[in-house]
């Protein structure tokens, strides 16, 4: 399958080397020093699962240089999706997919403001990976996982001979029949990760100090019920899965939004629990812990970006 990676990171990087592996046809957007290494000396992967050395990677600066693409991973920060849409629009075809990987919920509906639905799939993935420097990709821990499916829930051909593609590499995946569930699933547990950020604690101190662990109970319930306010059935169940999930993480590990925050870097506060507080006045739902998390961490947000985005 022709395939392009846009945004080689931890979770691109990874993804599209598995798939390269198997044998596709796999393109990546790398750019800078990343870009450059990829294309001299290939790109490395560094895994539990086995590393590897993608030799004569195929590797483009832009969007605008990829052609006949049949399936695109987007694998970029959730903030840097509408300027990939706007790109994407010029080079798909009717046989294009487009599968967004991105923590957050907005990503297929960002995709889809610019693109015909058609091109758009649902998709998120577990994994703890990064560039380790210029032209690695580090998977430390998890299983790498994708999940993805139509936004109107069917089970397609398509999705299917997808499906085949992600076993021939051997990546677990699960084609969702409900992919919007899936992506607030993960929502739920990733915001989490705010009140880590704010506190700069792991994920160990928050379940252990108990006025802590309270206020994940009532970010859980305030993002549960934003959830169902914009028509996502969650089964309630899903509070108390979304804590245990969060204890049974390593107690020293943290979420991908936090440390970008500790070190000063845009993050995506924005699309976490800046959306969480968004869709909650849409439907003038109270989100006080979700509220003062994501006003607490702005200011630096903002500062971040006028450092790192001038
Ligand atoms: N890493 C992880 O362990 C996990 C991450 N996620 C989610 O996956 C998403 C990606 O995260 P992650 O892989 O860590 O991010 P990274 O920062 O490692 O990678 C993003 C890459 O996208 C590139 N990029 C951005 N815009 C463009 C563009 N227009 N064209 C080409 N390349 C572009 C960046 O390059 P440049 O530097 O040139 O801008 C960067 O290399 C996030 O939403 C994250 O929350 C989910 C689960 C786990
Ligand atoms: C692995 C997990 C769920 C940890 O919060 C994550 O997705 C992230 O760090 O962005």
């Amino acid at each position: 399958m022709n395939i392009a990676i846009i945004g080689t990171g931890g979770v691109g990087g990874y993804f599209g080397a598995r798939l390269a592996q198997a044998g596709n046809n796999v393109t990546f957007v790398a750019r800078g020093a990343h870009g450059k290494v990829i294309a001299e000396k290939g790109l490395q992967l560094l895994s539990p699962k086995g590393d590897y050395l993608l030799q004569d990677a195929s590797v483009v600066d832009s969007v605008s240089r990829l052609k006949d693409v049949e399936l695109v991973l987007v694998g970029t920060k959730a903030w840097q999706v509408k300027e990939v849409a706007e790109q994407l629009k010029e080079i798909v075809s009717e046989r294009t997919i487009v599968i967004p990987l991105q923590n957050g919920v907005m990503a297929a509906k960002e995709l889809q403001e610019e693109l015909p639905d058609e091109n758009v799939m649902g998709g998120l993935c577990n994994i703890f990976s990064k560039i380790k420097e210029p032209g690695v990709i580090e998977h430390m821990s998890a299983e790498p996982y994708l999940i993805f499916g139509e936004l109107d829930h069917s089970i397609s051909d398509r999705a299917r001979r997808i499906q085949e593609v992600f076993n021939r590499a051997g990546i677990k995946n699960k084609l969702s029949d409900y992919i919007q569930a899936d992506t607030w699933k993960k929502f739920l547990l990733i915001c989490l990760g705010g009140l880590g950020a704010l506190t700069k604690a792991n994920y160990g101190v928050l379940c252990q100090t108990p006025e802590l662990k309270e206020m994940m109970v009532k970010m859980i319930d305030e993002m549960y019920f934003v959830s169902q306010a914009e028509g996502v059935k969650l089964p309630e169940t899903v509070k108390e899965k979304t804590l245990a999930a969060t204890m049974s993480f390593a107690p020293s590990a943290n979420s991908s939004m936090a440390r970008d925050i500790w070190a000063g870097r845009p993050s995506e506060l924005e699309y976490q629990n800046g959306s969480v507080v968004k869709l909650a006045a849409k439907h003038g739902i109270e989100v006080p812990v979700n509220y003062f998390i994501y006003h607490c961490l702005l200011p630096q947000e903002q500062e971040a970006r006028a450092i790192f985005l001038k």
